[in-house]
């Protein structure tokens, strides 16, 4: 056992030796044989010399290669405090690191991570990387040293590691690396790191939900992995775009959301029929920025504050999403009492079940108009809030007002366009003769890109590209003939009220 704890404590202080040798070393210029000796020097040194001692002697041999030595060196702990907490700068470093150590180190280390969709390479323990910014060449070296620090606890292996970055550098460029570089390594870092981590799609647990308990947490999430992109989404090509170049501003904004003094969100109404690719557009918008999704499910948010917990748990880089929001509460007021005065036919009983539905959530719209943009909404960074509803008109205007809702995407039955985009991801062709066929169908014709997905689609090997167009055109002359048909019922019964209407004035004007 003494043996073992002795082995380790060579091999932990061995590599320590290898790692401030080599920092020092180079940065003294030493190089070959004498690098070796000092490393041999030092490994002995650890050996003999009792770990209180060394301290003291190390302190002292310090503060002598500070006075000496022109280079400055900075580290940086995987784990910041006494705590076990994991430190942001550590994993930004290792993050900026890895694309220079990918195409310069030697030795790179490959890591697993959960919360990453591919292999991790990082610096391997004890490996060294240059890197240049602004024409001044810097170092990093990683290291590991293994000693009594408990906060920094290996458990896997039951050692007890402590890793750490070492930034050197010229003293002469002290003012621009600690000021300027480090800066960029950190903003770049985590930039890479938000790229390669592995997305979410969070929904919201009621507080009541044994979920929340369990994980402290009032949301839950499952990695997100939704195909769709704007490639595949099928709409007008020219309102596509549009959407894209927004989505682009806005994720590059943040200095301009600064100067103008906006906080760094932007708000997008979803509007159109079922089936017309509401959701689809929200998991294209989320995979085209990388973005995390929150799906808010406000029938299940018993209160104003519980929805106000809930944004303020929402990360950035990340689309919340409410649902439905013409169903989830009843958000319109006064206003809307009004209008439903005057509507001559209401269905009754689906409107109380309907307001049964909302009142077990008092979310009110004051909370939730204070959720989008109440002063506790610009936390945690950039964020896109998407209102998806099949009825926009129901929505208090207050709600959808620009500056709120900044941008307001109606997503319409299919057109040619989107026909075209439809038959190219399902069928893979471009032109067919029966295309003049669907162009005039769907001028006429209502139906949702939905629908005519599910007419392309082949159910068999044996169907090509023919007989999925065919029936589509067939579904397509089916639902013009049924329109057509309910036209004529409409007209007739039209016609009906108003012969009706008309023998009752004659009545009324016949009588004394
Ligand atoms: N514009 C579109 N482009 C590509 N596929 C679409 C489009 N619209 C619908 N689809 C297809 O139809 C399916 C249903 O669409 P989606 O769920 O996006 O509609 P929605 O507008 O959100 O409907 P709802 O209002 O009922 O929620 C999708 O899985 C997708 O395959
Ligand atoms: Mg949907």
């Amino acid at each position: 056992m003494r043996n073992r704890r002795k082995q380790r404590d060579f091999r932990g202080s061995n590599s320590e030796a290898k790692t401030k040798m080599s920092e020092t070393g180079s940065s003294w210029g030493f190089t070959g044989s004498t690098m070796t000796s000092l490393m041999f020097l030092w490994a002995m040194y650890k050996q003999i010399f009792p770990y209180h001692l060394q301290i003291h002697v190390e302190r002292y041999v310090y503060k002598l290669m500070g006075w000496v030595s022109s280079y400055v060196h900075i580290k940086f702990n995987e784990y910041s405090g006494e705590g076990l907490e994991k430190s942001k700068a550590y994993d930004s470093i290792r993050n900026y690191l890895s694309t220079k150590s990918t195409a310069l180190a030697k030795r790179l280390k490959a890591n697993e991570s959960k919360s990453s969709k591919s292999l991790v390479l990082s610096l391997d323990d004890h490996e060294t990387v240059e890197d240049v910014f602004e024409g001044v060449k810097v170092k990093w070296s990683s290291s590991v040293t293994e000693n009594g620090n408990k906060s920094s606890m290996n458990r896997d292996k039951g050692s007890v590691e402590r890793r750490y970055m070492t930034l050197s550098f010229h003293s002469r460029h002290r003012e621009m690396i600690t000021k300027t570089y480090l800066d960029h390594v950190l903003r770049e870092g985590e930039e890479i790191g938000l790229k390669k981590r592995e997305r979410k799609l969070y929904t919201n647990n009621s507080i009541n939900d044994w979920c929340s308990w369990r994980s402290g947490s009032n949301w839950s999430n499952v990695s997100f992995d939704h195909p769709a992109t704007f490639e595949t989404l099928a709409m007008d090509p020219e309102k596509k775009e549009e959407i894209k170049k927004d989505l682009i501003k806005f994720s590059n904004g943040k200095d301009y959301y600064r100067k103008v003094g906006k906080p760094w969100k932007r708000g997008y109404l979803l509007f159109g029929p079922p089936g017309t690719g509401k959701s689809t557009m929200i998991s294209a918008m989320a995979n085209f920025l990388g973005y995390d999704v929150y799906d808010l499910e406000l029938t299940t948010v018993t209160d104003n504050s519980e929805l106000k917990k809930l944004m303020l748990e929402t990360k950035g880089k990340s689309i919340v999403v409410i649902e439905d929001i013409d169903c989830s509460l009843d958000l319109t007021g006064q206003r809307r009492k009004k209008n439903l005065e005057d509507e001559e036919e209401e269905d009754i009983e689906e409107k109380i079940k309907e307001a049964e539905k909302k009142k077990q959530s008092k979310v009110t719209l004051s909370g939730l108009l204070n959720a989008i943009d109440g002063l506790w909404s610009a936390c945690s960074g950039e964020k896109i809030i998407v209102f998806k509803t099949n009825f926009v008109d129901k929505l208090d205007p207050a709600l959808i007002r620009r500056g709120r809702m900044d941008n307001h995407i109606e997503m319409s039955y299919c057109r040619f366009e989107a026909f075209k985009v439809l038959a190219k991801n399902y069928l893979e062709i471009e032109s067919h003769d029966l295309y003049g066929d669907v162009k005039r169908l769907l001028e006429e014709v209502d139906m949702s890109p939905a629908d005519v997905a599910e007419n392309l689609m082949p159910k068999s090997d044996e169907e090509d590209a023919e007989i999925c167009l065919k029936r589509l055109v067939k579904s397509l002359e089916e639902v013009k003939e049924k329109a057509k048909n309910l036209a004529e019922e409409d007209e007739k019964e039209a016609r009906k009220k108003m012969k009706k209407k008309a023998e009752e004035e004659e009545k009324k004007t016949l009588k004394p």
